[in-house]
């Protein structure tokens, strides 16, 4: 798996109560992209994300990692490529410390303590929480948790960071300290998001997602100048490029 490409092929999905969450998904995603998956409630997002990882599998078609189907067979290999942060960082904190939380992933992958230690600490400091380590997470802020969470990922060092909903529920601060976070990460990137600012500050392409199918898949300044396309969607066009004379512009709020 040399080169991280992403592909999902006709990919259909139904869930168990027949719910048709996807169909006739077509995508191609190359090694190094920033892309962002936007669409109104229910177009389909976290379904599609969750084939990244193997939580689910594509009804019929075919999800391609590097070329490898994502299968039971591959899911290990799959699973230190894709790094996912999900939308509750509650989600993916279980552990007594903060510390616990993020060396168990590496652990989990059968590295020597001192490795898992120097993981830890590098990827704590990478997200700014290196002096929450010993706290429980459960008694952390909604910010603190989600760079903790990301830490967790970080420490497995993936290819391809899959994030559904960063920046939900963070205040203005913490959403901006995360945006210059996450500019800094030269991985793969996957966000799914309502928040089409950050999208305008993070992904050079956008695809768009609407009953379960692409929409519109092109660079992000494009789709956002279309409101036809945002109509269709249901989609608003990003404060920012509203003409709002009280939003702030790029990183304006940067202490
Ligand atoms: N566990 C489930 N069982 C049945 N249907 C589901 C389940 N989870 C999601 N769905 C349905 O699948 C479709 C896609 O949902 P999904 O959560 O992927 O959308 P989304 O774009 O992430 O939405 P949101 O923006 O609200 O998070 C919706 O019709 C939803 O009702």
């Amino acid at each position: 798996m040399s080169h991280h490409t992403i592909d999902f092929i006709d990919v259909q999905y139904s869930y168990p109560d027949g719910t048709e969450a996807l169909r006739n998904l077509g995508l191609h995603i190359g090694h190094g992209e920033s892309v962002a998956i936007v669409g109104a409630n229910g177009s389909g997002k976290t379904t599609l994300l969750s084939h990244l990882i193997g939580i689910l599998f594509p009804t019929t078609g075919t999800v391609n990692i590097g070329g490898f189907p994502v299968s039971n067979k591959t899911l290990p290999h799959i699973r230190q490529t894709v790094g996912m942060v999900f939308q509750n960082p509650d989600d993916q904190l279980f552990m007594p410390t903060v510390f616990d939380d993020v060396a168990f992933g590496p652990l989990n992958l059968g590295f020597e303590a001192a490795e898992v230690e120097s993981r830890v600490i590098a990827a704590l400091k990478t997200v700014g929480a290196l002096d929450l380590k010993d706290r429980p997470p459960y008694r952390l802020s909604g910010g603190q948790k989600r760079a903790v969470a990301i830490a967790t990922v970080l420490a497995m060092e993936p290819s391809i960071l899959v994030m559904d909903e960063p920046t939900a529920a963070l205040d203005p601060l913490a959403r901006r300290q995360l945006i210059n976070l996450l500019e800094t990460f030269s991985h793969t990137k996957i966000i799914a998001t309502h928040d089409l600012d950050m999208v305008l500050d993070l992904c050079e392409r956008t695809i768009v997602l609407k009953n379960g199918s692409v929409l519109a898949d092109g660079p992000t300044g494009e789709i956002f100048g279309d409101e036809a396309l945002l109509a269709k969607a249901h989609l608003e066009k990003p404060l920012s490029m509203q003409g709002c004379p009280i939003c702030s512009p790029k990183k304006s709020i940067i202490p």
